[in-house]
C-alpha cells in the first residue's frame, strides 16, 4: 500500500466518482458537524443550507473494491442507509452494491464542468509554472473563454472551450500518462508511478537523448534556433552506444521517458491551440501531479513552439476535473420528484467488482491527500 495512504472515517453524504483507464477520482461532501442535527440549515422555500468541504480521494482502477468499501463504510456508518435486506455482508448484484443510485454524466462534459467550476469558484486555482517559479493567475471570468483543455490521464483529450456546456473535443493522444506509466514499468522494472517519479529526479536524460550538440559537434544550431542542449531525438543515444538496456541507470531511462512524454503532449497541445487561435491553454490530468520537472518541460514546450505567444496553466485539483464536474451537475437532479439519494458517476466504465463481496469491518484506506479539500456549501432543494 501507498505509505501516503491512510486510514479515516469521514461523512459522506453527496459523491462522484470518475472511473478511469488507471486511477478512479472520488470528490464526495462531508458536512460540518457544527450543522443543525441534520446536518442542514433551513433557509425558506423548503430549501436548505448544508455546510461543509468537498473531498477528494483516488484509489487504482484495479482495486476498485477498496473504493466501493471506503464509500459503503463512510455513507452506511453515517448516513444511516441501509442495504435492501438491512445487512453490509451480503452479496449483492454490482449496480446495486454500494446501495445507491449512480446518474451517468459524459466525461468530456463532466471534464469541462470541472474546470469552468474550479476557475470560477476556487480562488488560487491557476498557475503558470516557469523557470522553477509558480505563479497564480487571476481568471477575469468574462474573460475566461475561449481556452484548450488538455487532460492527461492514461491517454490524452484536447478540448476547445468556448463557454458553459460550449465545447468540442478537438484532437487527443494515446501517448499520455498510461505510456509513460507502462513503458516506464517495462523499461524500469519499477512497481508504481510515484517509485517512477522518484527514480526520474535522480536521473539525467542527456544519458540516453541524442541531444543537437551530438550531432552538430557541440555547437548551437542557431539558424533554426535549436540550442546544443536540446533534444534532437528522445532516446537517440541508444542507436549507437551499443548498450543494453541493463547498462543504463533506470534513473536516466524514466527521466529520458518522463521528458520524452511531457514534450510530445506540450507540442501537440500548442499545435491544437495554434489551429484554433487559443492563447490559453489548461492541463490537468493525474498525470501532472504537481511535478515541477513535467510542468517546466510542457511549459518549455508550449513557450518554445508559440515563441512566447501561448501560455501553460496548471489547476490545483488536476486529478479530479470530471469527478468534480459530474459532482456539480447534482443541481441537475434538484427538480426531481424522485427521493432516492442519486450520486454521480462519470459515464465510461462498467463498474467491475471482485467476486468477494464480504465486507470488511475495518476502517478503509483512501490516498486522501492529494486534493486539497475545498470549503462550501450546498443548496438542497
Ligand atoms: N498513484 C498513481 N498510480 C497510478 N498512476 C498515477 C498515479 N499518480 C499519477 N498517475 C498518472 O496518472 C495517470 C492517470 O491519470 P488520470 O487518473 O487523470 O487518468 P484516467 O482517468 O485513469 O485515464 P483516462 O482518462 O485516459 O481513462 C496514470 O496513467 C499515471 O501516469
Ligand atoms: C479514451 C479516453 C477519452 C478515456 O478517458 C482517453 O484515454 C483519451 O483521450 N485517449 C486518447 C485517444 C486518442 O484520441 O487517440
Amino acid at each position: 500500500m501507498d505509505p501516503k495512504d491512510y486510514c479515516f472515517s469521514t461523512q459522506i453524504s453527496h459523491l462522484a466518482l470518475d472511473i478511469g483507464g488507471t486511477l478512479i477520482k472520488l470528490v464526495y461532501f462531508s458536512p460540518n458537524g457544527d450543522n443543525s442535527q441534520d446536518g442542514s440549515i433551513v433557509v425558506g422555500n423548503g430549501c436548505s443550507v448544508v455546510k461543509g468541504r468537498l473531498c477528494f480521494a483516488k484509489f487504482e482502477t484495479r482495486k476498485i473494491d477498496d473504493c466501493l468499501d471506503f464509500i459503503r463504510f463512510n455513507i452506511l456508518q453515517h448516513s444511516g442507509v441501509q442495504h435492501p435486506n438491512g445487512t453490509t455482508r451480503d452479496k449483492f448484484p454490482v449496480k446495486e452494491k454500494l446501495g445507491i443510485v449512480f446518474d451517468k454524466e459524459d466525461e468530456m462534459h463532466s471534464l469541462v464542468s470541472g474546470v469552468n467550476f474550479l476557475l470560477k469558484t476556487v480562488p488560487r486555482e491557476a498557475f503558470t509554472y516557469l523557470d522553477g517559479q509558480k505563479e497564480f493567475v487571476q481568471i477575469d471570468h468574462n474573460d475566461l473563454y475561449p481556452y484548450l483543455l488538455v487532460n492527461i490521464g492514461s491517454g490524452v483529450s484536447m478540448i476547445k472551450v468556448d463557454g458553459d456546456g460550449k465545447y468540442e473535443r478537438i484532437s487527443g493522444t494515446s501517448l499520455g500518462g498510461g505510456t509513460f506509466l507502462g513503458l516506464g514499468k517495462l523499461l524500469t522494472k519499477c512497481k508504481s508511478f510515484d517509485e517512477l517519479l522518484e527514480l526520474s529526479h535522480q536521473g539525467n536524460n542527456r544519458v540516453i537523448d541524442m541531444l543537437v550538440g551530438d550531432i552538430y559537434g557541440g555547437t548551437d544550431y542557431s539558424k533554426i534556433g535549436l540550442s546544443s542542449t536540446a533534444i534532437a531525438s528522445s532516446f537517440g543515444k541508444a542507436i549507437s552506444d551499443g548498450k543494453e538496456l541493463e547498462d543504463y541507470q533506470p534513473e536516466d531511462v524514466a527521466r529520458s521517458l518522463l521528458r520524452m512524454i511531457s514534450n510530445n503532449i506540450g507540442q501537440i497541445a500548442y499545435l491544437n491551440a495554434l489551429r484554433f487561435g487559443l492563447k490559453r491553454i489548461f492541463f490537468g490530468g493525474f498525470f501532472i501531479r504537481g511535478l515541477e520537472y513535467t510542468m517546466d518541460t510542457i511549459s518549455v514546450a508550449v513557450h518554445f513552439w508559440s515563441r512566447g505567444e501561448a501560455k501553460a496553466m496548471f489547476l490545483r485539483h488536476e486529478g479530479f476535473l470530471g469527478a468534480l464536474g459530474a459532482f456539480t451537475s447534482y443541481k441537475d437532479q434538484s427538480h426531481s420528484n424522485d427521493l432516492k439519494p442519486h450520486h454521480q458517476a462519470v459515464q465510461r466504465a462498467v463498474l467491475k467488482c471482485s467476486g468477494d463481496d464480504s465486507f470488511r469491518h475495518t476502517l478503509v484506506a483512501a490516498n486522501i491527500n492529494d486534493g486539497e479539500a475545498i470549503e462550501c456549501s450546498i443548496n438542497l432543494v
